[in-house]
């Protein structure tokens, strides 16, 4: 055996060795003709595929998505099994991406399958003078045997498709936007959101509410998140609105960033307010992306029941109340916003655009939206963010103070059940402070104090209220009667 790939080298080199030293007397035709048969040979007598993925294709601006994605997705499937690895950080990224280094190879296995995956780059020719400045262009070879190019083609590459968009998804510097009309570097194109990284620390953890709710709203958006087949299938925009309801202080924007970061999506923060036409939040909704909440705060402070803007005079709201009725105001889309243009957004172009979106709507006064912008279908889930529970307490001082039990617990369980207090007002009592010396029952008890004055301001500000009502109703009866002695005296007058 040993001797015949002797002599197959041999028979290579002294053929190679011809060939220098006939080829510039081989027309240019020939030696391509040949080069084209050995090519054709090796193809043939080689099992194994390639596929290229570069980095940049045509469009040299742009990124390749699936080059991106691979490397995501190599990063974590593979890269630990190579020797050399590099560490970048990306431009929407604020954690660094581990992957494998330049001319480094590494396995991977789906399904059975072994392939090979490269890591490599094309180094620009110095020799040549170039009217471009070149650069270098990465790219990664794929390996595998011919027989599996089915499944390669058709399933493992979107596999790294899907698997790399994940974790790129969990990578990304998440996003709040603002609907402050800025200009972008580009100066050409222009942006309805301006944005600032999203770093709320908020979550599911650090939320006081009561389990059991909590627990609901977890499930409720982990069905969501799982759900774009069950939504395509029953024909249904893969959307879901909630409404947050509930005294200031309570939890709602906390809430917002808690559903955030448990799934991972930017933030829109949208002030209505600064809205003029139903167009420009059509125009603003466009700019949005998947993978997104939508929050509008305040709803009952951005539009009345009828839809008027608050800041209008009163005598433009009485002409506009008619125009404003839902389905009314088609005409009206440059003029002004209306409560029928924030549900045709909800409803038509919201649903029309793209998935994986959640729209939340937060107010202080339930009562006073309209009953068609919260029904069931815009506003799926109606969450009530209440004043604290003892449940609630037990999640703060655990996170404020970290203890679960403490005697003076039974105190203050009592003392919530008397006064209505904002987990925000709780909260505020239970901070460690210096002053405190940090210790956990000079919090508790401070807290109490908080509690109790709380109780007190209560009572005084009911006692105050009953008095004003008693002397309210003194004072209708008293006009009552006078009127009254008033209208006997003119009856006795006139029957004289
Ligand atoms: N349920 C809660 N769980 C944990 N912390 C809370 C909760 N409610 C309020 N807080 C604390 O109080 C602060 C204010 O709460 P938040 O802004 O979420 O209330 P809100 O209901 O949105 O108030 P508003 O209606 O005035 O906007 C938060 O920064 C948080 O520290």
């Amino acid at each position: 055996m040993a001797e015949s790939w002797a002599g197959l080298g041999s028979a290579i080199a002294s053929f190679l060795f011809l060939y220098a030293m006939v080829k510039d007397h081989i027309p240019f035709q020939l030696r391509q003709y040949f080069a084209n048969f050995f090519h054709k040979v090796i193809s043939f007598a080689n099992p194994y595929q390639q596929i290229t993925i570069h980095e940049y294709n045509g469009d040299y601006m742009r990124r390749d998505k699936l080059y991106a994605a691979t490397q995501a997705y190599l990063s974590v499937a593979c890269s630990y099994r190579a020797r050399k690895l590099k560490a970048e950080l990306g431009q929407e990224s604020d954690k660094p991406l581990i992957t494998f280094d330049d001319y480094e190879e590494v396995t991977d296995t789906f399904k059975g399958v072994k392939v090979w995956w490269y890591a490599s780059k094309r180094v620009p020719n110095s020799k040549t003078i170039s009217f471009y400045n070149e650069e270098e262009r990465k790219y990664y070879l794929l390996t595998f045997h011919k027989r599996h190019r089915k499944l390669v083609e058709g399933e493992y590459l979107n596999h790294i498709l899907r698997e790399g968009r994940d974790v790129m998804t969990h990578r990304r510097q998440r996003k709040l936007f603002t609907n402050s009309p800025s200009r972008n570097w580009y100066g050409y194109k222009s942006s309805a959101w301006s944005h600032v990284a999203f770093e709320h620390p908020a979550t599911f953890d650090t939320l006081a509410m009561d389990p059991k709710k909590k627990e609901e709203i977890i499930d409720d958006l982990v069905t969501f998140r799982e759900g774009k087949e069950y939504y395509k299938k029953i024909g249904k925009a893969w959307k879901r609105g909630y409404l947050l309801y509930g005294p200031p202080g309570t939890g709602k924007s906390s809430m917002i960033a808690a559903i955030a970061n448990f799934l991972e999506y930017d933030v829109y923060d949208l002030e209505l307010t600064a809205v003029k036409t139903n167009t420009e939040l059509r125009k603003i909704f466009i700019e949005t992306t998947g993978k997104s909440i939508i929050v509008v705060e305040d709803i009952d402070c951005s539009l009345d029941l009828t839809g008027k803007r608050k800041e209008k005079k009163k005598e433009e709201n009485e002409n506009e109340k008619e125009k404003m009725l839902p389905g009314k105001d088609e005409t009206d889309d440059n003029t002004k916003l209306t409560l029928s243009g924030l549900l045709n957004f909800i409803d038509g172009l919201w649903s029309a655009c793209g998935g994986e979106r959640i729209i939340i709507f937060t107010t202080n006064h339930l009562e006073k939206l309209d009953p068609a912008l919260i029904r069931r279908g815009r506003m799926d889930m109606h969450i009530e963010m209440s004043y604290c529970t003892f449940e609630a307490f037990k999640v703060l001082t655990k996170n404020y103070i970290g203890v679960v039990e403490h005697n003076m617990f039974n105190t203050i369980r009592t003392l919530l059940c008397d006064v209505n207090m904002s987990p925000a007002d709780v909260a505020e009592g239970l901070m460690l402070k210096k002053s405190r010396n940090k210790d956990v029952g000079a919090c508790l008890e401070n807290l109490i104090k908080v509690i109790e004055a709380a109780k007190e301001e209560a009572a005084k500000k009911k006692a105050e209220e009953e008095l004003a009502a008693k002397e309210n109703e003194e004072l209708i009866t008293d006009e009552e009667s006078s009127v009254e002695k008033a209208l006997d005296l003119e009856n006795s007058n006139s029957e004289k």
